[in-house]
């Protein structure tokens, strides 16, 4: 494929994206109980958890300096510089906004069994694949930073109790992927560059769609349980 083929095959996969399951158009749609949204904000805590886990797979497993020193800032992004700062401490504090203790949500005492098997199956595909599709398989990003900007909008709206302040997990993560993952796009198509390898990709980033659907079918099904 040229690269613009391959780029369009990639972006062909924007429907099957999490931003049209169910359980999302209930959160966009302010439909959501308060229960549902502490279930949804606890299991999405150990997705969150397993990031810099899942990136620092990534880099073991790379041989591409280039890439390694690009990929770093990703752990250091979710981790921060310090105890107290980072993406995981801005959600822990979305967490709290909606009703949850740190402590709940640290010992993952909500964490749904599908939710954490959908999660651990990224993490085991980021350690045992070839980088190149680890790093594919992140490109969902190409498709998050119009589905969080509606987000925030939409829960302002719609849950009186959230304030600006506590979405600024998704804010601040919002001007990380403004480039819809152009950063990491361009490292897939400069280094996919035989027929096996794009079609690797593609399958690659299908999966992760599989895996945060999975992810929202576990948080749906555990949050009806009241
Ligand atoms: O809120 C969202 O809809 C959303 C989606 C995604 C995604 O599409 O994978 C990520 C994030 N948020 C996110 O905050 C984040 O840090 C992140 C990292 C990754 C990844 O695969 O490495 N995806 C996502």
């Amino acid at each position: 494929m040229s690269p613009s083929e391959f780029v369009a095959a990639l972006r062909g996969l924007s429907h099957r994206y999490w931003g049209t399951h169910p359980f999302h158009r209930r959160m966009h749609d302010g439909e959501l109980s308060e229960h549902e949204l502490k279930i949804w904000a606890a299991n999405r805590w150990y997705y969150q958890c397993v990031l810099p886990q899942k990136d620092a797979a990534i880099i073991s497993n790379c041989p591409v300096p280039e890439v390694r020193r690009e990929w770093l800032d990703r752990i250091v992004y979710h981790d921060g510089t310090e105890a107290g700062d980072g993406g995981t401490e801005r959600w822990l504090r979305l967490c709290t906004a909606v009703g949850l203790d740190r402590e709940e949500v640290l010992d993952q005492r909500h964490v749904a069994p599908g939710a954490r098997f959908a999660v651990d199956a990224y993490v085991n595909f980021a350690r045992t694949k070839p980088w190149l599709e680890a790093v594919a398989s992140g490109l969902t990003e190409m498709f998050a930073g119009h589905l969080m900007q509606r987000r925030v909008a939409d829960m302002l709206a719609n849950y009186p109790w959230i304030a600006p302040d506590d979405l600024a997990y998704f804010t601040n993560r919002i001007d990380k992927v403004s480039g819809e993952g152009k950063g990491t796009l361009d490292i897939v198509v400069r280094h996919a560059v035989t027929r096996e390898q794009q079609e690797k990709a593609i399958a690659a980033l299908s999966f992760k769609t599989d895996v945060l659907w999975s992810l929202l079918d576990a948080i749906e099904r555990a949050a009806a349980k009241e």
